[in-house]
């Protein structure tokens, strides 16, 4: 059973209402989007299980601990889910790399899917979908079907911003998930954006518009 876990860190705070700001630039915005993903990840990586191993240390042998099974495959929704994936890959080098291309139709605000490419053993992984926004839900619910529809199963969300709309939906269409969220804004305002947000996360993060 998955679980809603809301970031509650003075330093992630900071850092998020810091971006919020409608003057701060793209540099600035991506540098920090990358450092709230790292803080982000290590949180969201506390549950990852650890197994046994002997090592030497230049003293004695000892009995110790590193991260069981295969590595972790991080999967970005294109294209704001890019500014996240470097923050995690300082936590995690080895981590393989998946895109799913998703946008949400701006009068409608269904999401148009437009790519898909995973790892080959993405079902045996464990998955971090990453995406700053979460609004409806509508593109994030997508994105963890189509990679359920390729057998993934062990999945983990994180988001920077989350409307409790898309929570919600989350909640319904994913309950087996676990949801990783920076801060739990107020609402949705009428074009689908979070209220007070931070605006288009993909167009701060890439400077378009
Ligand atoms: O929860 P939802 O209502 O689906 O909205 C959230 C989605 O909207 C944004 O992407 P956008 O469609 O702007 O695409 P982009 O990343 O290419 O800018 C955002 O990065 C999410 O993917
Ligand atoms: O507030 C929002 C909602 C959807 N997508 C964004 O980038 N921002
Ligand atoms: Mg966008």
């Amino acid at each position: 059973m998955g679980g809603i876990h809301v970031m509650d860190h003075p330093l992630l705070r900071h850092k998020i209402d810091y971006i919020r700001r409608k003057e701060v630039g793209t540099k600035e915005f991506r540098e920090i989007i990358e450092e709230i993903s790292m803080l982000m990840c290590y949180e969201a990586t506390r549950e990852l299980k650890l197994e046994d191993v002997e090592i030497e240390t230049p003293i004695c042998t000892m009995q110790g601990k590193e991260l069981a099974g295969r590595k972790l495959a991080v999967v970005p929704i294109l294209r704001a889910g890019l500014g996240m994936v470097e923050g995690i890959l300082h936590m995690i080098p080895a981590a393989k790399i998946g895109h799913i291309g998703l946008y949400r139709d701006p009068e409608t605000l269904e999401p148009v899917e437009y790519y898909c490419k995973l790892p080959a053993d993405c079902d045996k992984r464990e998955v971090f979908v990453v995406d700053p926004m979460l609004a409806t839900g509508g593109s994030s619910a997508a994105a963890i079907t189509m990679l359920k529809e390729k057998g993934v199963k062990n999945i983990r969300f994180l988001c920077v911003i989350a409307a409790p709309e898309g929570v919600e939906k989350m909640k319904k269409e994913h309950p087996d998930v676990d949801i990783y969220i920076g801060v739990l804004d107020e609402k949705l305002n009428e074009h689908g954006y979070i209220v007070p947000g931070l605006g288009d996360a993909g167009d701060r993060i890439f400077g378009t518009k």
